[in-house]
């Protein structure tokens, strides 16, 4: 992972864009959106940059950049088509301690721009660390279609909604099984029912046990769809061998890893409303599914 993503509190941030052609404005139509204070320097901007000015969105110097000019700021993004000046400017920066971008040229960039899906509180950042920024905007392209507008509320309404669940329930289990159960019955979008389904979450606090069986001749990249978020939810997972790679990414970090356990064990878990993922050979899958018949057998076409 050469670059790693992180999300930056702009409400402080100063940035400074140095060129405003076609490049620059797409950089700044991200920009303008957040809380950054933004100035421009460029010989000529687009009327689209212009307009940012004339709202008071931006501050604007039409002028040649000056060496001056790389002080003071958080973040640098030279997008001026000269690669002289550019590079010349970009060794300035990061000499002046500045994180500096250069739109065209990776091996300058102290940080890359993602992609991005932007639900208000919830973002979506994409890189392919600079491999192929069109296959990033086309996966953009699918989440956008596929991620409600009304999740932009929704996240309002959870945000403003934070603290009185933390008042109404004071410990940690239950507070994860509110939210579980809401996002569960309220799904990604906001409507006239959330507000319901947050008030009926508060009643439907009860973990239900669950065991999910996987066995080593199983092809990870095969397993259903519908898999994905049941292994988002797991408290325990039971190996006696190295799980897969594929399959190590799909389970939460958090979630407990031991060797396998004895069936009373197990049993156990289960009444105690715990979620387990077993890990295991075919033989011993076979008991497994023997025993409990409930479990859930992860595999190419279940669920
Ligand atoms: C490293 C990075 C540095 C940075 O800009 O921060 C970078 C570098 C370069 N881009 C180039 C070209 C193009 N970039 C785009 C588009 C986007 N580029 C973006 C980011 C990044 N571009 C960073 C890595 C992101 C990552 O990790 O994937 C996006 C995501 C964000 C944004 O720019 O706002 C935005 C999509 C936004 C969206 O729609 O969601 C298109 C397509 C288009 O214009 O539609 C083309 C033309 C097709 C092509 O050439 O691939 C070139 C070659 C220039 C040349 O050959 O002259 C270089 C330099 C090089 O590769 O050396
Ligand atoms: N157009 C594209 O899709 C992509 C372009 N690039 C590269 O990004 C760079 C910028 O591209 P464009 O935005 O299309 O260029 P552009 O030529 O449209 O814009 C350049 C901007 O820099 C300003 N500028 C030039 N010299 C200056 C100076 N001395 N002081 C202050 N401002 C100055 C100009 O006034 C203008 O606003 C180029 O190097 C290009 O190769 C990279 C990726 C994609």
């Amino acid at each position: 992972m050469q670059y790693f993503p992180l999300f930056v509190d702009t409400a402080k941030l100063k940035v400074l864009l140095i060129g405003a052609g076609e490049v620059a404005s797409r950089k700044l139509d991200l920009l303008a959106r957040t809380e950054a204070c933004i100035s421009v320097v460029a010989l000529d901007v687009s009327s689209e940059v212009q307009a940012y000015a004339d709202k008071n969105r931006i501050s604007l110097a039409l002028r040649t950049v000056a060496d001056e000019d790389i002080a003071d700021v958080d973040l640098i993004y030279l997008a001026t088509a000269d690669n002289e000046l550019n590079t010349r400017l970009a060794h300035l920066a990061t000499e002046r301690g500045i994180w500096v971008n250069v739109v065209d040229r990776p091996d300058l960039c102290r940080f890359i721009t993602p992609s991005i899906v932007d639900r208000g509180r919830l973002q979506i950042a994409i890189s392919t660390a600079g491999a192929a920024p069109v296959f990033a905007r086309e996966l953009r392209s699918r989440l956008e279609s596929w991620l409600p507008h009304s999740l932009t509320d929704l996240f309002d309404f959870v945000a403003a909604r934070r603290k009185e669940v933390q008042d109404r329930l004071p410990a940690f289990k239950e507070r994860k099984l509110f939210w579980e159960h809401f996002f569960r019955a309220n799904g990604d979008h906001f409507d006239d029912r959330t507000e319901q389904y947050y008030e009926e979450s508060f009643q439907n606090l009860v973990s239900v046990g669950e065991i999910l069986l996987i066995d080593d001749k199983t092809s990870i990249a095969m397993l259903p769809i519908a898999a994905m978020p049941l292994m988002q939810k797991l408290d325990h997972i039971f190996a006696n061998e190295v799980l897969p790679l594929t399959l190590n990414e799909l389970v939460r970090r958090d979630a407990t890893r031991a060797p396998l356990l004895s069936m009373d064990e197990l049993t156990q878990l289960l009444n105690a409303g715990k979620r387990s993922l077993v890990y295991a050979d075919t033989d011993k899958i076979a008991q497994l599914k023997a025993q409990f018949p409930q479990a859930k057998h992860l595999k190419s076409g279940s669920l």
